[in-house]
């Protein structure tokens, strides 16, 4: 099993096709080798900041973010304009008795639009393909698992719906989600197709499979998943599972193996315009919901950027903020296996307490990282774009951007990589800081672009004042929405 995957890199590391971005005139504004970049806001001035994470206060109590906080999950969900907000329960969802205590256990007090809006067109009968596009962390993960338990015929231990995921540890933790939601259906049997050495030759017996598709596609192939009686095939990160530079020609694969008609449901954050047509030749006739790249950021997100000395010299700039990374959970995101290997020796030599995770490590040793950062043990996680997307750990308060993301060609933007990478915080109306590390006139300008992109802001902090660097960030991660669990979110 594991030959399989490992000639398939994980999708977040596997190249990108070079991908022209929508740069617009404002490059005018790039730094000069005696002007820094850290000047001015890199976009436009901030948005309404309901959090209170926005610019500081100026002294005035009113304006400060300590008092402005206090706005709770439930404030959030009942603003038609955020994207937590819907008008029905999930009891007006249609859902089983044993889906609802399932929901109740995880805390879920209502659903968000995404779960409103889909979850109906997906339990329609007969059922209808869907693409669907949502913010990251606003719980898609939830509106594919309902509909795939509401659709299990228990009486039948056959995999009935397979997901597909981009890396080994989002199939792990998307399998924790539908066990989780599915606990009060007696007998629902679920398993995951990842790589593990210990399950070779053995048969695939679920009513829910969730895996790799290098692994789902072997275990097909080798007789040890059947798929015949699949009736939902699922790809979440579908942009990235899908691109013809990475995995899709092996999510492909895995769908022609699998006979007869089922629903092809597909889910992301992202959907760049070159991968939307073929995402609609593999889900024909499929419900559509998208959003305009201007609405794709979260609000709760504080994006910072600082401008560091030089490529070198980003490394002590990144000591300075261990005090405020160790303090919640952080994700500090590098572009090579090599880097985070790289970082990993070097803070640890320099007495810092940080954990790695790249595709350079074997499954069982990714599994221990992911859950060490999971429950606390590790606060500070160096990382490729392998755990870029999907991975939803709520205590993360601070992701850090140490190399910007760009495509395979180490030229231009990917904002598809940042929008992911920066949405690893700010989940489900909690508040967290991105903070992107730049040092010269290119990646001021790849940031930029990715900015000019979103139409969002990414505030410059001045290197030199650190005193204000702290206040920025210590106002977010202090936030009382910053880093909390679903229950004290809820209640
Ligand atoms: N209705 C709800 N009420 C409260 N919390 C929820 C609800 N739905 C989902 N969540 C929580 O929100 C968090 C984010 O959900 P999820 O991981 O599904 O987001 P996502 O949209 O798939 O994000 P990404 O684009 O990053 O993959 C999870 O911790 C989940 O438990």
């Amino acid at each position: 099993m594991a030959a399989a995957e490992s000639s398939s890199p994980p999708a977040a590391e596997a190249s990108k096709p070079v991908e022209s971005t929508e740069t617009t005139a404002e490059s005018t504004q790039a730094p000069t080798a005696d002007q820094p970049a850290a000047e001015k806001p890199v976009e436009k001035p901030a948005a309404d900041q309901v959090d209170g994470a926005g610019s500081p206060g100026n002294g005035n109590p009113l304006a400060d973010t300590e008092l402005k906080v206090e706005v709770k999950l439930a404030d959030l969900q009942a603003d038609p304009n955020n994207p937590l907000f819907s008008a029905k329960t999930f009891e007006e969802l249609q859902l089983s008795d044993e889906l609802l205590k399932g929901i109740h256990q995880m805390n879920f007090r209502k659903p968000s639009k995404i779960q409103e809006k889909a979850l109906p067109l997906l339990l329609i009968n007969p059922p209808q393909n869907m693409i669907a596009q949502s913010q990251s962390g606003t719980g898609k993960t939830a509106a594919f698992s309902l509909n795939i338990l509401s659709r299990i015929d228990i009486n039948n231990v056959a995999p009935q719906a397979l997901v597909l995921a981009p890396s080994r540890e989002l199939a792990r933790q998307i399998l924790g989600v539908i066990s989780h939601m599915g606990q009060f259906i007696e007998g629902l049997k679920t398993m995951a197709a990842v790589p593990d050495p210990s399950r070779r030759g053995m048969k695939y017996e679920a009513h829910v499979l969730v895996g790799t598709p290098g692994t789902a596609m072997d275990m097909i192939r080798r007789r040890l998943l059947d798929p015949r009686s699949i009736k939902i095939l699922v790809l979440d990160e579908a942009d990235n599972m899908l691109d013809q530079g990475g995995l899709g020609e092996q999510c492909t694969r895995v769908k022609a193996l699998i006979p007869g008609s089922f629903q092809t449901v597909l889910f992301s954050a992202t959907f760049p315009d070159h991968v939307i047509n073929f995402a609609q030749r593999f889900a024909p006739n499929a419900n559509v919901i998208t959003l305009a790249h201007e609405e794709l950021t979260i609000e709760g997100i504080k994006q910072l950027c600082i401008d560091c000395p030089s490529e070198s010299g980003k490394y002590d700039v990144l000591l300075k903020f261990y005090g405020l990374m160790s303090q919640a959970s952080s994700i500090i995101f590098v572009r090579k296996k090599q880097t985070a290997e790289e970082l990993e020796a070097r803070m640890t030599a320099d007495g810092h307490k940080v954990a790695q995770l790249s595709g350079n490590l074997e499954g069982d040793a990714r599994d221990r990282v992911i859950d060490a950062f999971r429950n606390g043990d590790a606060k500070v996680l160096i990382t490729t774009n392998v755990l870029a997307r999907g991975i939803d750990v709520q205590s993360v308060t601070m992701v850090i951007n140490f190399d910007v993301p760009t495509m395979a060609n180490g030229r231009d933007p990917d904002p598809e990589t940042y929008l992911h990478r920066i949405g690893r915080t700010g989940r489900f109306g909690r508040v967290g800081v991105a903070l992107t590390l730049i040092h010269d006139r290119q990646t001021w300008e790849q940031l930029h672009a990715i900015a000019d992109y979103y139409k969002t802001e990414v505030l410059p902090l001045p290197l030199d004042d650190w005193d204000t660097v702290e206040e920025t960030i210590t106002k977010v991660i202090k936030n009382s929405r910053a880093g909390k669990s679903t229950m004290e979110m809820t209640n």
